[in-house]
């Protein structure tokens, strides 16, 4: 069962941002959703958590509609990467609403990551610089008692020393909870590991899905003198290309069949999540 989201599409006055996406949140896992700037990421989040509707499409979850279901909406908590606190309002005073909103919500766990993060609670929340309020968001989104947890840009602004706390808490809470995350990120070097399936989203579309682990099992970079790269890499799938001095590389996704005989001269190694991406969605004016 899970989160089942189909044939979402969105329009913005001519702009249609989400063209037809499908895809599936099962419980119990880390899954990344990837894409470049305006792709349509937060879009598609605001959509799951009915903070906005489709133009068409439906998000279930666990087979109820999920804008028409108060049960289900409460099991669903979206980090957004804006700020929607009032400014005003003290942190303590904002964990008690969002304990009235949630049914429940962990303040031992919350005074712990404070601490951690070294956060006053009685701040107001205008106050806190912009890698504080993701923290402040963080910790709000770690100490709810939703099943699906969506964490929009949850890095930003963070220095190297929170988001390395952070990953440990995110891993700590998900070894413990067995909740399900969705992270949408572009530190994608820093996540890969992090996560177990991933969807990357281009132009409105989801362009690749998949159990991390497979779909890198099926992305390689060729290298080589570029006439015998170009001759072992026909009728591949390349991605994209790059040269160093003498050194040509061919990006290919999709597999290498077999059969095929490697010169000496040739090299094929596995790219990483982030190569991958950037690689998948470098066209210019496309996102
Ligand atoms: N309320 C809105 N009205 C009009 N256009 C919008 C609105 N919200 C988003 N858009 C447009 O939809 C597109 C996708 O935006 P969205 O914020 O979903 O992208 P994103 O993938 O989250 O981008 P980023 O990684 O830069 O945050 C952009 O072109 C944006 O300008």
């Amino acid at each position: 069962m899970g989160i089942e989201v189909k044939n979402i599409k969105k329009r913005f006055g001519k702009h249609e941002v989400l063209r037809g996406i499908n895809l599936e949140f099962v419980p119990g896992k880390i899954y990344g959703l990837l894409g470049r700037n305006g792709a349509g990421k937060s879009t598609l989040l605001n959509i799951i958590a009915a903070r906005i509707f489709p133009t068409a499409g439906t998000v279930t979850l666990d087979g109820k509609t999920v804008c028409d279901d108060d049960s289900a909406l409460e099991q669903i908590y979206l980090m957004s990467e804006r700020n929607l606190y009032p400014e005003g309002e003290r942190l303590k005073k904002l964990l008690k609403t969002t304990e009235l909103l949630y049914g429940s919500f962990d303040y031992t766990y919350a005074n712990k990551l404070a601490a951690e993060f070294s956060l006053d609670l009685n701040q107001k929340f205008g106050k806190l610089s912009t890698g504080y309020r993701s923290i402040f968001k963080l910790i709000v989104a770690l100490c709810v008692p939703a099943r699906y947890v969506f964490l929009d840009e949850p890095d930003l602004g963070l220095d190297a020393n929170h988001r390395e706390l952070f990953y440990r808490e995110l891993m700590e809470n998900y070894a413990q909870t067995h909740r399900t995350f969705i992270v949408s990120t572009h530190l994608i070097g820093e996540f890969a590991n992090l996560l177990e399936r991933v969807f990357i989203i281009k132009n409105g579309q989801i362009l690749v899905a998949g159990e991390v682990e497979d779909v890198l099992a099926k992305a390689y970079l060729i290298a080589g003198p570029k006439e015998d790269v170009c001759k072992y890499s026909a009728g591949l799938n390349v991605i994209g290309h790059e040269s160093l001095g003498n050194i040509y590389g061919n990006y290919v996704f999709g597999g290498v069949d077999d059969e095929r005989h490697l010169p000496d001269t040739v090299s094929l190694e596995h790219l990483d999540l982030q190569k991958l991406f950037i690689n998948l969605t470098n066209e210019k004016g496309e996102k």
